[in-house]
């Protein structure tokens, strides 16, 4: 599939799903279940994050409710732009309640620092964040973030959710590009 655009595979699906076992069990011990509409809310960042939430959540033992954010900063070039757009905001309103963010990567921080603030803002219960990959190197802005699967080198990534202009997202695994994409 996709030819020979990708140049390496940097994460195997079997690591993605041992990992998500993984950050499952430490999310389902910190939030134990509490009960009638009390449960656990996850925001979901699209599209990116879309994969890691589905089979995160249902790694878990503990009940949540999904909500899901569309903010871009990416379009389709390879660094970010720092400009947040809200493309489309949540459904519910998330004050006093338990809220953690689902990212598939932290690269320069910026999305998520705006996010953090933006939903703290409307004062959830708590406010934590579980990304599956952050790239320590390329930080700009440090973020909080209490659950990361992986930590990865400073370079472009695809597969597992992640794109390049919308492409490689359905790929299983994670990989780096071939450079002739970018240039082609
Ligand atoms: O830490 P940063 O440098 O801000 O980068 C991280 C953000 O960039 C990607 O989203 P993108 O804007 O590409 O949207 P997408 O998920 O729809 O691909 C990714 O899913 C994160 O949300
Ligand atoms: O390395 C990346 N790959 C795909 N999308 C991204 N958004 C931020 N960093 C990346
Ligand atoms: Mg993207």
């Amino acid at each position: 599939m996709y030819g020979d655009d990708i140049a390496s595979v940097l994460i195997t699906e079997k690591e993605i799903h041992e990992k998500i076992g993984e950050l499952a069990k430490q999310v389902s011990d910190d939030y134990p279940e509490r009960g009638d509409r009390d449960d656990l809310v996850l925001v979901a960042v699209l599209k990116g994050a879309v994969m890691f939430m589905t089979d995160l959540s249902r790694s878990l033992t503990v009940p949540v409710q999904m909500e899901f954010m569309a903010v871009s900063s990416y379009g389709s070039a390879t660094s970010s732009s720092g400009v947040v757009r809200i493309l489309k905001d949540l459904d519910r309103d998330i004050a006093g309640r338990h809220v953690l963010i689902v990212e598939d990567i932290i690269d320069s921080g910026l999305t998520l620092s705006w996010l953090l603030k933006n939903l703290q803002s409307r004062n959830p219960a708590s406010l934590e964040v579980c990304t599956l990959l952050r790239k320590p190197d390329a930080v700009k802005v440090e973020v909080p973030v209490r659950y990361v699967g992986f930590e990865i080198p400073n370079e472009f990534v695809v597969g597992y959710g992640l794109d390049f202009a919308e492409r490689y997202r359905d790929l299983p695994y994670i990989g780096t590009l071939d450079p002739k994409v970018y240039s082609s």
